[in-house]
């Protein structure tokens, strides 16, 4: 048996929902860049859906489910303050609130793929309320619900603040939102393909997959890149700061990839962001020190930034709670997740890889009163 650690290189799956190739990252054929610099997340979602941008009024209907579907059940809502809030990731809350979801969905063990593609509308709707009853009802304050009127963007950010926001920064959460919709076989999606390839429920696969989402090495990297910066605070700190990591041979939270050797594509975008909104709310230093620690790790340890990276000080600059970073990563990747689920379902095989075993020989059973 020959061990590939990390699985790194093996291809798994075929897919024609996003590619990676000479470090271009493609939906379905439609560059990242010109996605990120045209497309709304509904359009993306749809995209990844459906294999195809749609027309106005395909993008209309599935605007108008998503608004459709977008409120909690009252169970949900309520559940929020049957556990210790404060002491919850959010990204644990989040894991549990899809899951409870499920519960309250007549459809939920309904395998069939029109059923499959209406809990996609009703889970992929509901996400942004569960991230922001979260946040909310930890602070003590009302639930919001979704208007109908706002687009998925701008609904999030309505809920969490109670502010119809700003064009500026509906711009920013949707652009990230865009940016982090799908990426090929990802950790968090290619736990979502192994559970419902069990033929499991899509609750299910995406609660999996929030799971593996939730990790440091994963989508928590945004999280923990806003850590670094508030530790090193000052640009003089940056470099003892990231030398003494360095030579501690710690990670670099926000650099490196699996996949991208020159640089994740996605990581520009977030850059260009980060400088807009750190001028915009007089907070340059999260920009600043954040190019600082780019040039040093790029130039020492040859990683570029990933994605995580400047999508850190991006959600800073938009006033979000650091621990809801990798929620809000979710309530995007969830769109790829559910593409990947739906077309693990459309031509099924159980996965199931091999181990090579390295424990003892075979052992005989020695009865309790005869061991020492
Ligand atoms: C959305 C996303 O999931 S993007 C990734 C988000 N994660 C992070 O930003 C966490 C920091 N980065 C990392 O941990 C890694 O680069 C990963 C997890 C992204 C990729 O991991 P792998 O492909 O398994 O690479 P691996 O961890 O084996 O690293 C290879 C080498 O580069 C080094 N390296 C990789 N990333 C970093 C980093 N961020 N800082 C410092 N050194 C690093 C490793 O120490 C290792 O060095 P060695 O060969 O001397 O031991
Ligand atoms: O592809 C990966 O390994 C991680 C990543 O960048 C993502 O999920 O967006």
């Amino acid at each position: 048996m020959t061990v590939t650690r990390g699985l790194e290189g093996v291809v798994a799956t075929t897919s024609s929902i996003s590619s990676i190739i000479d470090d271009t990252l493609t939906y379905v054929g439609y560059d990242i860049d010109d996605l990120a610099k045209n497309a709304s997340f509904e359009e993306v979602i749809y995209l990844l859906w459906h294999r195809k941008l749609p027309n106005a009024e395909q993008l209309s209907e599935l605007k108008q489910q998503l608004s459709e579907n977008a409120a909690l059940p009252p169970e949900v809502i309520a559940h929020f303050n049957m556990y210790p809030i404060q002491k919850v990731h959010p990204m644990a809350a989040l894991r549990s609130a899809v899951s409870l979801l499920g519960l309250y969905d007549d459809e939920a063990d309904l395998m069939d793929a029109e059923a499959n593609y209406r809990k996609a509308i009703r889970l992929q709707a509901k996400m942004p309320a569960i991230v922001t009853t979260f946040a909310r009802v930890r602070k003590g304050l009302e639930p919001i619900a979704p208007r109908q009127d706002l687009s998925f963007a701008a609904n999030f950010l309505y809920m969490l603040t109670g502010k119809v926001p700003e064009a500026i920064a509906v711009e920013a959460i949707d652009k990230a939102l865009v940016l982090h919709a799908d990426h090929e076989l990802n950790a968090s999606t290619f736990t979502a393909r192994v559970c419902v390839a069990t033929l499991s429920d899509v609750y299910s696969g995406v609660t999996s997959a929030i799971g593996a989402l939730k990790g440091p090495l994963h989508g928590g990297a945004n999280e923990a890149v806003m850590k670094m910066l508030t530790e090193i605070g000052t640009l003089e700190n940056v470099e003892p700061y990231i030398h003494d990591k360095l030579e501690k041979k710690e990670k670099i939270m926000g650099f490196g990839h699996r996949v991208y050797r020159q640089g994740d594509p996605r990581a520009k975008h977030l850059k260009e962001m980060s400088k807009k909104l750190t001028e915009l709310t007089g907070e340059p230093q999260w920009y600043d020190m954040s190019v600082k620690i780019e040039a040093i790790v790029t130039g020492e340890k040859k990683l570029p930034p990933n994605v995580d990276f400047f999508s850190a000080s991006v959600y800073h600059s938009l006033g979000v709670d650091h621990d809801l970073m990798t929620p809000i990563f979710a309530v995007s990747r969830v769109s790829g997740w559910l593409a990947h689920i739906l077309e693990q379902y459309e031509n099924n095989r159980l996965i199931r890889p091999r181990a090579e075993y390295t424990g003892p020989g075979m052992q005989k059973y020695i009865p309790i009163e005869q061991r020492g």
